[in-house]
């Protein structure tokens, strides 16, 4: 009797460039699950991040140069700051075997893919998949990442229009197998989407915490010592990299300036509610923050 021949692995060669925080949590859960890839391939710009992820030991190997490390790759996932997308696709695309699959788990949407595009033109057998795991910290580098980081997390796919649903349907599976739940939406909802939950939620953190900063003397000391408060929930998110966060607001600025016009709006009428003593708004704006919090937990997204 013949023993069971396992399964094919989802890919044969799966590629990061960019094994950072989300990168090498991608590589971290495919090296613990091998039905992901059988064999993984690493390149990052910064040759520190490249000697330390073959010190990790979560890819099979590892390449300081982009075009090298995808040749004869099934499946590349670009996972370096949105601001980079476009030059690494122009950088590896031409190096890719026919039919393979190029990923990106940027923050945002419609400008990385026009960005990307150039590339792909000149290869139409190459099938772009965007997509963007709603799961993260305000950690960076290959060290800050971890197997579990997607599980039972939104991950979020923009097809462009035309793409081969058998590529949609193997980043689908792989996102699966990271643990994550799938959304497929187009790039423009996409943007305003995360401009509402996480790129405003990100300005506001960055400001409060400059704004506490810019107050002088004593009263800044005071911020610090009793930040065990509503403050301090702000300044997590206020550690996240600059770089990352510098990109996105730059590459979504329509709609982040759309929410950020629409929170003014409404920061500006609550400071009405407080002058004039106006409970009922107040007390309102409350209780629906409370209600949200609540679906959240019921969610178990919180
Ligand atoms: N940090 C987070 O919570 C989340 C981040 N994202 C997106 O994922 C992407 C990666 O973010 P993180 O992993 O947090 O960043 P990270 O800073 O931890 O890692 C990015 C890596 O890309 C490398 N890199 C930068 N430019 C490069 C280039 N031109 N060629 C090759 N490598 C290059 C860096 O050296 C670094 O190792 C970004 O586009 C970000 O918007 C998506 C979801 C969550
Ligand atoms: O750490 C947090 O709270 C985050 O919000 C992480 C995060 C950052 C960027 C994204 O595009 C998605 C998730």
């Amino acid at each position: 009797m013949t023993a069971p021949t396992p399964s094919a692995p989802l890919f044969d060669r799966l590629v990061i460039i960019g094994p950072g925080l989300i990168g090498s949590s991608i590589l971290r859960r495919a090296h613990e699950n091998r039905a992901i890839a059988r064999e993984l391939v690493a390149s990052d710009i910064d040759a520190g991040v490249c000697a330390r992820v073959r010190e990790l030991g979560i890819a099979d190997r590892v390449e300081a140069d982009p075009a090298r490390a995808v040749v004869d790759a099934d499946c590349v996932i670009l996972c370096v700051p949105v601001g980079a997308i476009g030059a690494v696709a122009a950088q590896v695309v031409p190096a890719m075997k026919h039919g393979a699959i190029l990923s990106e788990v940027g923050s945002t949407k419609v400008s990385v893919i026009t960005g990307v595009l150039p590339a792909l033109a000149s290869r139409p057998d190459i099938a772009f998949v965007p997509s963007h795991p709603m799961a993260g910290t305000e950690y960076s580098g290959p060290d800050a990442g971890f197997p579990s980081l997607f599980e039972n997390r939104w991950c979020l796919l923009t097809p462009p229009e035309g793409t081969p649903p058998d590529a949609v349907a193997r980043i689908t599976a792989l996102w699966q197998a990271m643990g994550a739940h799938i959304r497929t939406m187009t790039a423009e909802h996409h943007d305003r989407v995360c401009a509402i939950v996480s790129h405003l939620p990100h300005l506001l953190a960055f400001t409060i915490c400059g704004t506490a900063d810019d107050l002088a003397g004593e009263t800044r000391s005071e911020v610090l010592d009793f930040a065990a408060s509503g403050f301090r929930d702000f300044t997590r998110i206020a550690a996240s990299d600059p770089t990352m966060w510098r990109d996105i607001f730059l590459n979504n600025r329509e709609a982040l300036l759309e929410m950020l016009d629409r929170f003014m709006a409404d920061a500006h009428a609550m400071a009405k509610a407080i002058r004039e003593g106006d409970d009922t708004v107040i007390v309102n704006r409350i209780t629906r923050g409370r209600a949200i919090r609540r679906t959240l937990i019921e969610n178990r997204q919180a």
